[in-house]
C-alpha cells in the first residue's frame, strides 16, 4: 500500500499497556522490590491501583502517589526498566516500526507515565522527545525516587485533557489507548475519535466508549487504509475447530492473534456449511467431511488442518482447485497407534477380552485354552508406512517375526521379509495388522475372500480406517471361530460425539476388543498433533511455505527482505508468463520466484523488491485462470 494522499491524522498513543505490553510501574516495582520478603504483596498492590485508576475507580491522582509510596525505586532502577520494557513493546507496533518512522511528526505519546522509561523506548521508533509528554520523576539526595514533579498536568486528575489543550493541535485527533484517561479526551470534545487498544489489555468501561476496538495496531492501519507490515490483520482471520483437538491448538492460533471458535464433537455436512462462511482456517480431526458442497459454502477458506494423520475425510482434489491448502500431523500420533497394536495383539494372544469381563462378573476361568506367546509367531503388517513400520521394529524387539506387504516400495527394517502378494502374507501370519490409508479404492479391501485365506485361529487388527474392512464378513469369520480375535478401532460410521451409541455387528463377539477410535487419543499424541498443524498452517499463511501440505505443490521459499505475494492458479500454460507480464509493466523487479505445480494447480511465491500499488495487485488478481491471490507482506 502506497502512502496516504491527505494529512493523517494526529495519533495520541497511550504508552503503558497501549505502546507496551504491559504497566511501567509494574515492572519498575518488580525490578525494585527483587527479594524483598513483602514483594509479592507490594507488587499486587500496585497492580491493583493501576487497574482501579485506568477503569476510572480512583482518581489517577490518589492511584498514582499510593502506587510511588509503595514503589521503593531507585534511579538505578530506570536502566533495567528501560531493557526491559523496549522487549515488551506491542507485538503489532513493533511489527509496523517502519509506519512510527515514516509518520513520527504526526504521532504524540501522551501518559500519565514516566518520560523516564517513556522517552528511550519511544525513540527507537522515531518519536522524538518533544512528542512524549509525560511525568517525570523527583528524586532524593541519595537517587530515590520520592514521587513527581507536581508542576506537570499528567500528575493531576484530568491531566491528559490539559495536555491536549496545551499542546493545541491543528487538524484531526485520534487517540488510540487502554484506559479510561484516554476516553476522557474525546469526551472533552479534544480528540475526534477514541480507539481502545485491547492487544494487552481489555477493560470493559474503556471498550463501551470506544469508537472503535483494535485488538491489534494492524487493524487501525488496516480500517485507514495506511502503510501496513502485513497485508491483513491477523485478527481478522476466522479460525473454526471441531472435535476438540487438544487445547495447545486454540492456545497457538490466538497468540497468533487470530479470532477462534470451538466446536466440541463433529458437525454434519449442513450444520458445517451453515458455520462456515467467513472461515480462514477449519480445524477437524477424523468425522468431519469436507465436501465439495462445503467449499463451495467456504467464502474465505485459506487452509484446513487436520488435527490426526488421516486426510480421507477431505475432498483434497475439491480444496486443491478452490485454492485451499491442507495440512496434517503425518507422524505425531504414530507411535501412540504402534503401542496400541502391540498391546492388542497380547491381550488377544490371552483372550483377554473374555477373561476380563468374566472376572468383573465374579467368574473365575483359570485356563490356558486358546491362549499362545506372541514370542517366534509371524506378524503380517499390511501398509508398511509410517505406523506399519515403526510397528514392525517394536514387534521384533518382541521375538515376532514380520512379514509386511505394501502396494508401494518401501525400506525394510530390522528382519522383517517383504511379500510380493497380500494373499502370500495372509497365508503365512498368526497375526494381520492393517496400516492402509484410507485411500477410497481401499473400500473392502478386506472381505470374505481376505479372511478365509487367514490360518485357522489368527488374529486380526484394525486400526486404520473402518472402510476398508467388509465388517459383515469379519463379523461372520469371528462367529465361525475361523478367527481367534480381533482389535478393531475404527469403524464405517463412527458416533458423531460421546453421547451417540455406537451400532455395530462386532459387538457381543468372544475375544472381540472394541475401542472408539482411541489409536492416536494420548496426552503425547494429541498435544503433539496440536503443536504440529497450526505451526504449519501459521507457516503457509505467513511466508507461503507449502512444505507438508497434503493436496499443494510443496515449495518454500528462504525469507528476505522484500514483499511476498502469492498466486494459485489453474495449471495451464502461459499463467506464470502472464504474473511476470504485469510486473514488467508496473516496473516491479522479482527478486525470488518459485513455481511448482501438481496435475490442477500451479503454486507462485514471488517476492518483489518495491512497495506494491493496488493497481499491480488488480492486474495480478485479474491474471486469467487465477484462483486465489494473496499478499503476504
Ligand atoms: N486408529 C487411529 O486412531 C489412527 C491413528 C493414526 C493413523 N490412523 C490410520 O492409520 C493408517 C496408516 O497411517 P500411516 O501414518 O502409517 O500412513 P502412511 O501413509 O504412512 O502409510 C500407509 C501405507 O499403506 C500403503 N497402502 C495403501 N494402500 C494399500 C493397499 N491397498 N495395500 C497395501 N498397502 C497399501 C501405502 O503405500 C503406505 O505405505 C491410515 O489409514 C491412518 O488414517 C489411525
Ligand atoms: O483423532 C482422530 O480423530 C483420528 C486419529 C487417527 O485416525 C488419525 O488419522 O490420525
Amino acid at each position: 500500500m502506497s502512502a496516504p494522499a491527505a494529512p493523517l491524522p494526529y495519533l495520541v498513543f497511550d504508552f503503558d499497556s497501549t505502546f507496551t505490553q504491559v504497566e511501567g510501574l509494574d515492572e519498575l516495582a518488580d525490578i525494585a522490590l527483587a527479594g524483598r520478603p513483602d514483594a509479592a504483596e507490594r507488587v499486587a498492590q500496585i497492580r491493583a491501583l493501576t487497574d482501579q485508576g485506568m477503569a476510572g475507580e480512583i482518581g489517577f491522582q490518589e492511584s498514582l502517589s499510593r502506587r510511588l509510596a509503595l514503589l521503593g525505586a531507585n534511579r538505578a532502577h530506570l536502566a533495567p526498566l528501560v531493557a526491559r520494557l523496549k522487549t515488551k513493546v506491542s507485538e503489532s507496533i513493533r511489527r509496523n516500526g517502519n509506519f512510527f518512522r515514516q509518520f513520527a511528526d504526526r504521532i504524540y505519546v501522551v501518559s500519565s507515565g514516566f518520560r523516564e522509561f517513556i522517552e528511550p523506548v519511544v525513540a527507537d521508533f522515531g518519536i522524538a522527545p518533544e512528542h512524549v509528554l509525560a511525568n517525570t520523576f523527583t528524586f532524593d539526595e541519595g537517587g530515590n525516587i520520592t514521587g513527581c514533579d507536581p508542576q506537570n498536568v499528567l500528575s493531576r486528575d484530568g491531566g491528559k485533557i490539559r495536555q491536549l489543550v496545551l499542546l493545541d493541535l491543528d487538524g484531526p485527533v485520534y487517540v488510540l489507548g487502554d484506559g479510561y484517561t484516554d476516553y476522557q479526551i474525546r469526551e472533552a470534545g479534544l480528540a475526534h475519535r477514541f480507539y481502545a487498544y485491547t492487544e494487552n489489555v481489555t477493560r470493559p468501561t474503556v471498550v463501551a466508549q470506544a469508537d472503535e476496538v483494535l485488538p491489534t495496531f494492524d487493524e487501525f492501519l488496516y480500517q485507514l487504509k495506511l502503510p501496513m507490515t502485513l497485508s491483513y490483520p491477523k485478527n481478522r482471520i476466522k479460525v473454526l475447530l471441531l472435535e476438540n483437538p487438544d487445547a495447545r491448538a486454540k492456545e497457538l492460533f490466538l497468540a497468533e492473534g487470530y479470532q477462534v471458535d470451538t466446536v466440541p464433537g463433529g458437525l454434519d455436512e449442513d450444520e458445517l456449511m451453515a458455520r462456515i462462511e467467513g472461515v480462514s482456517i477449519l480445524g477437524i480431526r477424523s468425522k468431519t467431511q469436507v465436501t465439495q458442497r462445503v467449499l463451495d459454502a467456504a467464502n474465505r477458506l485459506i487452509a484446513i488442518g487436520a488435527f490426526c494423520i488421516g486426510t480421507n475425510q477431505i475432498d483434497l482434489t475439491g480444496a486443491m482447485k478452490k485454492g485451499v491448502a491442507v495440512f496434517n500431523a503425518p507422524f505425531s500420533n504414530t507411535r501412540s497407534v504402534v503401542e496400541l497394536a502391540l498391546g492388542e495383539i497380547i491381550v488377544l494372544a490371552r483372550r483377554i477380552p473374555e477373561k476380563n469381563p468374566k472376572m468383573h462378573a465374579g467368574e473365575w476361568d483359570k485356563s490356558a485354552s486358546g491362549s499362545f506367546e506372541i514370542r517366534g509367531k509371524t506378524l503380517g503388517i499390511v501398509g508398511y508406512g509410517n505406523i506399519g513400520a515403526q510397528l514392525s521394529v517394536v514387534a521384533e524387539a518382541v521375538g515376532m517375526k514380520v512379514v509386511y506387504f505394501d502396494v508401494a516400495e518401501k525400506l525394510q527394517l530390522g528382519n522383517a521379509v517383504k511379500c510380493r502378494t497380500l494373499e502370500e502374507l495372509l497365508e503365512q501370519s498368526d497375526v494381520v495388522t492393517l496400516h492402509i490409508d484410507g485411500r477410497a479404492e481401499n473400500t473392502n479391501y478386506i472381505g470374505e475372500k481376505e479372511f478365509a485365506l487367514m490360518k485357522k485361529g489368527a488374529l486380526f487388527l484394525n486400526n486404520a480406517r473402518g472402510h476398508v474392512v467388509d465388517v459383515p464378513a469379519l463379523a461372520a469369520a469371528l462367529r465361525s471361530g475361523h478367527l481367534g480375535g480381533a482389535a478393531v478401532d475404527v469403524f464405517p460410521y463412527e458416533p458423531k460425539t460421546n453421547s451417540e451409541s455406537f451400532e455395530n455387528e462386532l459387538r457381543g463377539l468372544p475375544n472381540v476388543l472394541l475401542t472408539p477410535h482411541i489409536g492416536g487419543s494420548t496426552a503425547e499424541a494429541q498435544r503433539n498433533i496440536a503443536e504440529f498443524v497450526p505451526e504449519r498452517i501459521m507457516q503457509y499463511i505467513n511466508t507461503g511455505n507449502t512444505q507438508q501440505s497434503v493436496n499443494f505443490p510443496n515449495i518454500q521459499l528462504p525469507a528476505q527482505q522484500a514483499h511476498r505475494l502469492i498466486h494459485i492458479h489453474a495449471n495451464v500454460p502461459g499463467v506464470l508468463a502472464n504474473i511476470n507480464n504485469v510486473l514488467a509493466q508496473h516496473h516491479v523487479n522479482i527478486l525470488g520466484q518459485y513455481l511448482k505445480t501438481n496435475e490442477h494447480i500451479g503454486y507462485v511465491i514471488t517476492d518483489i523488491d518495491r512497495q506494491y500499488d493496488q493497481e499491480v495487485i488488480q492486474a495480478l488478481r485479474a491474471v486469467a485462470h487465477t484462483i486465489k491471490f494473496r499478499v503476504l507482506y
